[in-house]
């Protein structure tokens, strides 16, 4: 019997909607289609589904909008391109949304700022309230300042980390293909559809050859490496047609349409082996009983008014170990703070927080969703 589709039962996903889906092969953006997409996750709403969409398309909107035919090759050009078409975009997101009562918001990111640690935190912290206002969030590259150091380059990659960063359940990469074949469709007619693969499998990078159409850079090999990369935080990819009908209310409803690629490892193993791998401890804090409890029990974020202790120079974003007094290490999580605002705040209320350092950046030293607990792993059996 084949694995269930992934997006039954999610609660947070990722849309990822590309270049040559968006922009109706090269005539600027398609709104009837994104209106079609925002009605259908306006109805997963209703569910109780969060959303974010990661929509390509600034770059052809753009070229549309100043009369060019063909995709100029200078950076800069892109650049301007994409700053005139994604005023495009966000309007037609924000005109379908709004027609449906729902209201959006749009975010712009480069790498550099999910692989810097406090913009990282910053980034999870905005979505994820926006998420909490009910309003869905589109998200694009930043291309006006993106250089080749700091660039995604395919939103492929940029979905997968959004969704690495908000722990979404399942990253859905909508495209003009009906999901990942054998060998490439264009080139090969009697290539075949894969409906389940376990993502990061080395053979569907090999399946998914080189880059895509003229109008997107990724093609479907980074599709393939943004399901490998989503699931280190535990989420599976569905890769699928976006002009499907009723796609995504579909894919939420279970049925299998497109291919799934499966994460191995659940989220919440995915997200402590992510701790402990990817970070390095930057510094540690001593808690009271009080705290203790309320961590290990309750399931608490850490409040500064029960830490005794602040060792080590870290900076809000970095990992700190959070140790009892007996010296014995209960969690790790990512701090809100760094190392000379905690030793001001420490044992103090969280109203306080402005009064001592000047701004309020959480309430919470280290949020319960950026916590890791050590103890409840060594107490299972
Ligand atoms: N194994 C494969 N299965 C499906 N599509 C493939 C495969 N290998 C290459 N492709 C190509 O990838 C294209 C999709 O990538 P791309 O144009 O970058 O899409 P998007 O703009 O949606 O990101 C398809 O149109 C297809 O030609
Ligand atoms: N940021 C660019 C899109 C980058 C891109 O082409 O992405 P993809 O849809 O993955 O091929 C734009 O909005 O035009």
């Amino acid at each position: 019997m084949s694995p269930s589709f992934p997006l039954l039962g999610a609660r947070r996903i990722v849309v990822k909607i590309g270049s040559s889906l968006v922009t109706d092969e090269g005539r600027g953006v398609d709104a009837v289609a994104i209106a079609d997409w925002c009605r259908q996750l306006s109805a997963l709403a209703e569910d109780g589904i969060e959303a974010l969409i990661v929509s390509s398309g600034a770059i052809a909107e753009g070229m549309k909008r100043l009369g060019w035919r063909t995709r100029p090759k200078e950076v800069h050009a892109l650049q301007a391109a994409a700053a005139v078409g994604q005023m495009g975009l966000a309007q037609i997101y924000e005109t379908s949304l709004r027609a449906l009562g729902r209201a959006s918001a749009q975010v712009l990111l480069t790498h550099a700022d999910l692989s810097d640690r406090e913009r990282y935190l910053n980034a999870r912290s905005t979505l994820l309230t926006l998420l909490a206002h009910r309003v869905l969030p589109v998200i694009n590259e930043n291309d006006t300042v993106v250089n080749d150091e700091i660039k995604f380059g395919d939103n492929d990659t940029l979905g997968a980390l959004v969704t690495n960063l908000i722990e979404a359940d399942c990253l859905v990469i909508l495209t003009d293909q009906r999901g990942l074949y054998n060998a490439d469709p264009r080139k090969n007619p009697t290539a075949e559809l894969i409906t389940h693969a376990q993502a990061g499998d080395p053979e569907l990078a090999r399946m998914a050859g080189g880059a895509g159409s003229s109008l997107g850079r990724g093609g479907m090999l980074t599709k393939v490496l943004a399901a490998e990369r989503a699931a280190g935080s535990g989420a599976s990819t569905v890769i699928a047609y976006g002009r499907e009908p009723n796609v995504l209310v579909r894919l939420a409803r279970g049925e299998a349409i497109g291919s799934a690629l499966h994460a191995a490892v659940p989220k919440l193993a995915a997200r402590k082996r992510w701790m402990a791998d990817h970070l390095q401890l930057k510094g540690r804090v001593v808690v009271d009983a009080g705290a203790a409890r309320a961590l290990l029990g309750g399931g608490c974020s850490l409040l500064p008014v029960g830490v005794r202790e602040v060792a080590g120079d870290f900076h809000r974003g970095d990992v700190i170990a959070i140790l009892d007094t007996a010296g014995i290490e209960l969690a790790r999580g990512l701090a809100n703070y760094a190392a000379a605002e905690a030793r001001l705040l420490m044992g103090r209320a969280s109203q306080d927080i402005e009064g001592l350092i000047g701004y309020v950046a959480e309430p919470e030293l280290i949020h319960r969703d950026n916590l890791v607990l050590l103890q409840t792993e060594m107490a299972a059996p």
